[in-house]
């Protein structure tokens, strides 16, 4: 097995009778991407507070090591070897960029020179030397965002956990996130991402764990994932409404989009399931305008695995 940054087994946590983690199982190799993802409430940054040593899993959950330090037994190792940003900022917005850089330095124990030095080399890295000098309640979004995570570097984390990183950003200022996010991989950092954006999850992860109901519905790549779900359809779209009400009549399988004359019909997009579609249409004598066959993308996955569809879980496909 590779080296892990992340290992944590059974990891349990409820609030009360409400029960957030409910045995998650969570490997992450060094130098890797790892994405939770999860519908709104399912307890991703639940497992980044545990993971960050912020708050405490249940008693019953199994061994947690993060950065090859025991969570329980060595709660001050994992906090120097990590780093966290996301929904719990640490910036503060009545300072200057490069004041909030220095403030993170002294709790590094950084000397000055070096505080200084280190504070300049991030400001120019995250493309914030302009803006250095200006209260940080001024930046724009993604300042913030590219902000906290210049801070959080400040301690040179083996281990980073970066807790919807890009939410609320342009498309441009995603993207910037995104390159610097596989910087600091290529830099040989271990990145721990959760989002609501699967496209991002597509792009960047090594891995992907998908949360629902407290446990991990699967886990894989991206491809793996997609493999799992027959998200594939065949699309058909009309410019005559009565040839779309027709072809609808004679596909009834298909979802219908009245308002595009399109219908949607499940297919894994072979040959077989394709003529199907077209003698079905042949038969009734229409003719669609346009067809398109579409492969699932990780949208079908995330439906399918947190709409209440039961997949023979927990699904783990291997990957080596
Ligand atoms: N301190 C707390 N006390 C009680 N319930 C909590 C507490 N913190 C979180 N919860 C509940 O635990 C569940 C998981 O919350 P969490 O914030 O981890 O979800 P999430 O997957 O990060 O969601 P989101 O995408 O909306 O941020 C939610 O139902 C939330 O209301």
């Amino acid at each position: 097995m590779n080296n892990l940054a992340i290992a944590a087994y059974g990891l349990r946590k409820s609030y009360g009778d409400k029960v957030v983690l409910d045995g998650v199982d969570l490997s992450v190799p060094e130098g890797t991407i790892f994405s939770l993802l999860g519908p709104n409430g399912a307890g991703k940054t639940t497992a980044v507070k545990i993971l960050s040593t912020l708050i405490s899993a249940d008693p019953g959950s199994g061994d947690i090591r993060v950065g090859g330090h025991d969570l329980t037994t060595d709660p001050q190792s994992v906090r120097a070897a990590i780093g966290v940003t996301g929904q719990f900022s640490a910036v503060d917005g009545l300072i200057t960029g490069e004041e909030n850089m220095l403030l993170m330095a002294d709790l590094h124990h950084l000397s000055k020179v070096e505080g200084r030095r280190t504070a300049a080399r991030l400001l120019e890295r995250f493309d914030l030397v302009d803006a250095a000098r200006k209260p940080a309640s001024t930046y724009s979004g993604g300042m913030k965002r590219r902000l906290d995570l210049a801070m959080t570097l400040v301690g040179t984390p083996r281990v980073i956990f970066l807790d919807e990183p890009t939410t609320g950003l342009d498309p441009r200022s995603r993207h910037n996130m995104w390159v610097i996010i596989r910087e600091l991989v290529a830099d040989g950092a271990t990145v721990f991402l959760t989002t609501q954006y699967l496209e991002e999850a597509d792009e960047l992860a090594d891995r992907i764990a998908v949360l629902n109901n407290g446990r991990i519905a699967a886990e894989g790549t991206a491809d793996e994932l997609k493999r799992l779900i027959p998200g594939g359809h065949v699309r058909l779209r009309f410019t005559d409404p009565a040839a779309y009400r027709s072809a609808a009549t004679t596909l009834p399988d298909a979802a219908r989009d009245d308002e595009s004359l399109a219908l949607r019909i499940p297919s894994d997009g072979s040959q077989r399931e394709l003529r199907y579609v077209l003698d079905q249409l042949d038969a009734a004598g229409v003719e669609a305008d346009e067809l398109t066959v579409h492969t699932p993308d990780l949208d079908d996955v995330f439906f399918a695995l947190t709409d209440g569809v039961r997949v023979p879980a927990p699904t783990k496909v291997a990957a080596r």
